[in-house]
């Protein structure tokens, strides 16, 4: 029986959410049906607007039937409420403004003038090139009250100085506190609930370092492919888009000490040691410590699929990696020695995100070998699908004929415990930053260390000309891959993959 979720929908202020690249991809896929769901939650105080910016030139009502088809098209039918669509596309607003022109920032001056009251929000769901001239302009038009946050999507630049050069434009104009930095990993139920595991039990803590882990995995696994986003990430690749930001902040949540409280600097500061600990990748470690592949033509959930560099917008040749593993260390007391094995990939066999920590072998067997293999314990948090946490136990097989021991698992799923509906990280995210709880969003100095490390990777890769391996869609990667893990004895992690889970 699921035990009943008590969450109140709590009350939060009204807001004015300015959407620059609101007739985007992300803005219909993702922000509108996240934003109606909280309306439909009872989150959105009366009085809130959303106002959609981009270049098209759009009447308020165009974009409400555009908005409307989004929805109706990315929430689930039974989310779907005729009045309360009513209400959520009453809020809404579009203005046609130019980023890199005068064009249209009076009309949005217009539209917020007065508006002192709500809390005054702009997410920039554009290109990050246009981030500090977006700020520039606000800031031009008076729009930046004391009080105003942004919100910048990922991707914070493309490197290291092009991520300090858009987090200094920005900085220009908004101060640390009011600038949120999506990572919409952190908005996950599951990943935030690796703060639960670790930090609300004392099971785990005691037993989480180098004396009783023998190594992590980190698995983030897609069955899609560039979804038409070709042109974006034909120029990123999987390091960039995947790597440097969900996969490093899943290490440091499973990596980082104990916050002193969950404020929001202390959970901050306590990943940024992570970061800073992370031993560099250099040159000489590219062959043994990392493999890049791309997908060719295969089968993804039973259907043919094309090579990546058939998929639309990616130019000939391209040398661009669809699949990341890496052998990762933290420098540390707690982890030294402990490998952390991190990879993710589009056109994998299953969409599947999880985190493994094997735990270290007991130091003696009093057991028979007619008992049966022992084997080390092994926690498993899946954080997508199927969202759970299983603990491997080596446990007595029951009934007569003598001790035989097998491993079997002690299973907490969300779904059976919890029952219902899990937000969407975007829900989250968009109203933390109503609330003013930056906590889940990154701060400045991570995302640079995150690419301080990450870059060292990518100049590896550059200065050896490392060319991507090929690997069949719908496979587990390239055969490097599972050499990767397997010169150090050990294997991926592969036996519980739904079938489903695509
Ligand atoms: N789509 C996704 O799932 C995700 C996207 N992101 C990132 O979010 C950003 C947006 O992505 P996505 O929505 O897919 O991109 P799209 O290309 O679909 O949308 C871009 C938006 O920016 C607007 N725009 C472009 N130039 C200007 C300008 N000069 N002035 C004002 N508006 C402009 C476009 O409208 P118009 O042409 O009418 O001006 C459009 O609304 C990208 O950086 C992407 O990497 C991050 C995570 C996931
Ligand atoms: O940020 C990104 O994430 C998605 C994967 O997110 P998920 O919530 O579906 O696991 C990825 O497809 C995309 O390429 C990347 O930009």
């Amino acid at each position: 029986m699921p035990h009943p979720r008590t969450a109140p929908a709590a009350s939060l202020p009204a807001f004015d959410y300015t959407v620059f690249g609101g007739t985007g991809d992300l803005a219909l896929r993702k922000l509108l049906p996240a934003l109606y769901l909280r309306d439909r939650a009872g989150q959105v105080a009366a009085g809130s607007r959303i106002i959609a910016v981009s270049r098209s030139a759009l009447t308020p009502s165009d974009y409400r039937a555009k908005a409307d088809t989004a929805i109706r098209r990315h929430v689930a039918a039974d989310e779907l409420d005729e009045g309360l669509l009513d209400r959520f596309l009453g809020r809404l607003d579009y203005v046609s403004v130019d980023a890199t022109s005068d064009s249209g920032w009076s009309e949005l001056a217009g539209r917020l003038e007065g508006r002192d009251e709500p809390v005054r929000i702009f997410y920039l769901a554009t290109s990050p090139s246009l981030f500090g001239p977006i700020c520039d302009r606000l800031r031009s038009a008076g729009l930046v009250t004391p009080d105003a946050r942004v919100v910048l999507e990922k991707p914070i630049g493309r490197d290291l100085d092009s991520a300090r050069e858009i987090n200094e434009q920005v900085g220009a104009v908004f101060a640390e506190p009011q600038i949120y930095r999506i990572d919409h990993y952190l908005g996950k139920e599951t990943v935030q609930n690796l703060l639960a595991l670790r930090f609300a039990n004392s099971l785990f803590e005691p037993l989480w370092n180098a004396n009783h882990i023998d190594h992590v995995q980190i698995t983030v696994a897609e069955t899609v492919g560039v979804e038409g986003r070709g042109d974006y990430y034909d120029h990123s690749g999987a390091l960039r888009d995947m790597v440097q930001n969900h996969l490093l902040q899943l290490v440091c949540l499973v990596g980082m000490e104990c916050p002193i409280s969950l404020a929001q600097e202390s959970v901050r500061d306590e990943k940024l040691k992570v970061l800073r600990s992370l031993k560099p990748i250099e040159q000489d470690d590219i062959a043994t410590c990392t493999v890049r592949g791309q997908y060719r033509a295969g089968a993804v959930a039973g259907g043919a699929v094309p090579a990546y560099a058939d998929e639309p917008g990616i130019p000939a040749g391209s040398g661009t990696e669809t699949f990341v593993a890496l052998k990762v260390e933290i420098d540390n007391w707690r982890w030294a020695r402990v490998p952390f094995y991190l990879r993710t990939g589009k056109r994998l066999p299953a969409k599947m995100s999880e985190i493994v920590i094997q735990f270290r072998p007991i130091p003696h067997s009093i057991f028979p070998q007619t008992a049966g293999e022992l084997q080390a314990n092994r926690l498993i948090v899946r954080l997508q699908p199927d969202e759970s946490i299983r603990l491997h136990l080596m446990t007595k097989e029951p009934g007569p004929g003598g001790m035989r021991v097998r491993p079997a698992p002690l299973n907490l799923s969300f779904a059976e415990t919890f029952g219902g509906r899990f937000p969407d990280a975007y829900e989250r995210l968009l109203m933390d930053v109503v609330r003013g709880n930056p906590t889940l969003f990154m701060r400045r100095d991570e995302v640079e260390a995150a690419w301080q490390w990450a870059e060292a990777i990518l100049e590896g890769w550059k200065a050896r000309r490392e060319q991507p391996k090929p690997y069949i869609a719908g496979t587990w990667g390239p055969s490097q891959a599972i050499a990767l893990i397997e010169r150090d004895g050990r294997t991926w992690h592969e036996d519980e993959i739904p079938s489903a889970a695509f």
